[in-house]
């Protein structure tokens, strides 16, 4: 988690391209509120002069300044928006495709979920579009304001100069630093509490089949609900506590305005300036207090920054082909709208391709992971070898810790106990944009785009030609389906893959997977869905398709074609309890030969009742 700054400088580095544009924006701001201030002085004096009835033509320059500067004003907050808005849309669109790239490799043990992910792309990225236009932007112009207002006024009257300045260090400093301890620690519930309530949108929405076959739906109303008011509650203590600084802001105007015109008074400025000055303070100390506003934006956004932070890459800006890379697993599930999916895994850029590593050792050396206290743990001490180029199947019964240990190697699940080691680097120093090259591949449950199945495939290799596709597509037995279609490749999917039957979203992952090819392949059930003659075909195509040096780690159910691996470990409880290759674990007594004979049979028959 970032802390102190850290995460406006993270934000703040990505805006430094556009870092002119932000600075013309600023000064376009500033001209702006002086152009205002200006108004509200000339237009004073024009008010008080005329009041003396003199010649029209002493009048004539302060009434053509009034007209120039109301117009000028109105242009130059136009302009002023639409630079700011230009400028904060181009650096949120970068943050965008950072915090989507991030999201869609996502290695942490934390589960992330679709909403909490949906909120991070646009609620709390909406956080960085705030902090530069409501806080940076008008922050800027108001101290700029402030310090040309004491400027002029010490020309007239150093007195009324330094009253003034009083007042601005109070509207500018103080009031801000109230607002902020008062609305920070209700602030920073808001965003994780906003992220909770999208999540539980999700949840209810494409859960809904699910919580009422279960009879949950209520329940998960009511949790909802709870939330929905709690948020509604903090958000009307914000606003309380909004409406109490503004207030005060009002109250501080009018008394400094009353301090100047006093200290003027007693300098002997002549009349007309201290109308004048007293008029000029009140427009001033207004566009300061534009400060006690962004800092309660700033308190406000900041809970949401530092979720955005904690998903930007750290150092230089980081090559955006780098950071949207395969991994075909849950993690993925972020990318919801198809826009934001699509962009980045255009094959537009065959100058960025990531060029395929070569031969990867693996070593895992009593590892433990333990999910939650007390619990058993999901991997118990657990040592293996893969030497670039080995195929491996990992089996036993369900709960026995095969996603646990794929989770591991893929860096999406942290250890709590032994080391993880890619050609002898411990997996956690890895580096992060060469990780998913070194292992990645089909995990649980892969998540299917709202895009073509190009698109879906090219996530796996952005650059990957028209014979790549076919050929993973082929290994995948995908591509009779592609060929039947009327415009093949592009044809959409449908959301979460509703367009395809189950087998199709499976091959389709696992063609996306062998179309990534890392270095170390990791396939989760890949033939999950599928019959079990479709399956025995599509794990043999897949594993012939793969590269010799290329090390296959292959979870299953299903021990048929395993013979074709070099070494299966049977998993029980987190412990590997056998090992060895296929033939002679069917020879030996123990869960795989018994498991073996089971399978056996039940195909026997499958087939017996196959006309
Ligand atoms: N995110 C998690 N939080 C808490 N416990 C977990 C989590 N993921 C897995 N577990 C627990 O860890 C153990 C191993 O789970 P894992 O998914 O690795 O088993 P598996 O062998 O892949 O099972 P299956 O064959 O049913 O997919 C199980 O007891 C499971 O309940």
């Amino acid at each position: 988690m970032s802390t102190g700054l850290e995460p406006e400088r993270k934000v703040l580095r990505l805006a430094r391209p556009y870092l002119g544009r932000l600075i013309g924006a600023g000064l376009l701001a500033a001209s702006t509120e002086l152009a205002g201030l200006a108004l509200m002085a000339t237009a004073t004096w024009l008010l008080i002069r005329a009041a003396g009835r003199p010649e029209l033509d002493a009048l004539t320059v302060a009434i053509v300044a009034v007209r120039a500067l109301a117009i000028s004003r109105g242009v130059l907050r136009y302009t002023e928006r639409l630079a700011g808005h230009d400028a904060t849309l181009r650096i949120i669109t970068d943050v965008r495709a950072r915090v989507f790239g991030t999201l869609a490799t996502r290695r942490t043990g934390v589960p992330q979920r679709t909403g909490d992910a949906l909120s991070r792309l646009v609620s709390d990225v909406e956080a960085v579009q705030d902090l530069l236009l409501r806080v940076l932007v008008p922050g800027a112009a108001a101290a700029a304001v402030g310090v040309l207002a004491i400027a002029g006024t010490a020309v007239v009257s150093p007195a009324a100069a330094l009253a003034l300045t009083v007042g601005l260090l109070v509207a500018g400093l103080a009031l801000p630093a109230a607002a902020t301890a008062l609305t920070r620690r209700t602030a920073d519930r808001v965003a994780p509490l906003r992220g909770a309530l999208a999540t539980d949108a999700i949840d209810l929405t494409h859960g809904a089949a699910d919580l009422a076959a279960f009879g949950a739906t209520g329940t998960a109303l009511a949790q909802a609900d709870a939330r929905a008011r709690e948020l509604a509650r903090l958000e009307r203590r914000l606003t309380s506590a909004g409406w109490a600084v503004d207030g005060a802001g009002v109250l501080l105007a009018g008394v400094t305005s009353a301090a100047v015109v006093g200290a003027a008074l007693a300098a002997d400025v002549d009349g007309v300036l201290v109308g004048v000055l007293g008029v000029a303070t009140l427009t001033a100390v207004e566009a300061t207090l534009a400060l006690v506003g962004s800092a309660r934006q700033w308190a406000q956004l900041r809970a949401g920054l530092r979720r955005v932070a904690d998903l930007l890459p750290a150092g230089p800006a980081a090559d955006l082909a780098t950071l949207v890379q395969p991994v075909t697993g849950p993690a993925t599930s972020a990318a919801e709208p198809a826009t934001d999916l699509t962009a980045p895994v255009q094959p537009a850029s065959p100058a960025q391709p990531a060029p395929t590593l070569g031969p990867v050792d693996c070593h895992l050396h009593e590892v433990t992971v333990q999910y939650r206290e007390g619990a058993p743990p999901a991997l118990d001490r657990v040592s293996l070898d893969l030497p670039a180029g080995r195929r491996l199947a990992v089996v036993g019964p369900s709960g026995a810790g095969k996603s646990t240990l794929l989770g591991v190697l893929t860096g999406t699940v942290v250890p709590d106990g032994g080391q993880v080691t890619l050609d002898g680097t411990e997996l956690s120093a890895y580096p992060a944009d060469r990780l998913h090259r070194a292992v990645s591949g089909l995990l649980a449950e892969a998540h299917v785009f709202h895009a073509s199945v190009r698109e879906n495939l090219m996530l796996g290799r952005s650059a990957a030609t028209e014979a790549e596709l076919t050929t993973a597509a082929a290994a995948a037995g995908l591509l009779d389906w592609v060929g039947q279609q009327p415009v093949g490749w592009d044809t959409i999917v449908g959301e979460e893959g509703g367009q395809l039957s189950g087998g199709q979203r499976q091959r389709l992952a696992l063609a996306r997977a062998l179309l990534a090819a890392p270095a170390v392949l990791v396939l989760d059930e890949p033939t999950e869905g599928l019959d079990p003659a479709a399956a025995d075909q599509v794990l043999a195509t897949a594993t012939a398709a793969t590269r010799r040096e290329q090390s296959v780690v292959l979870v299953t159910h299903r021990l048929a074609g395993l013979d074709r691996y070099d070494e299966v470990v049977v998993l029980d409880a987190g412990r590997i309890v056998q090992r060895g290759r296929h033939d002679e674990l069917i020879g030996t007594p123990g869960w795989y030969r018994d498991q073996w004979l089971l399978q056996e049979a039940a195909e026997r028959g499958y087939l017996a009742l196959t006309p």
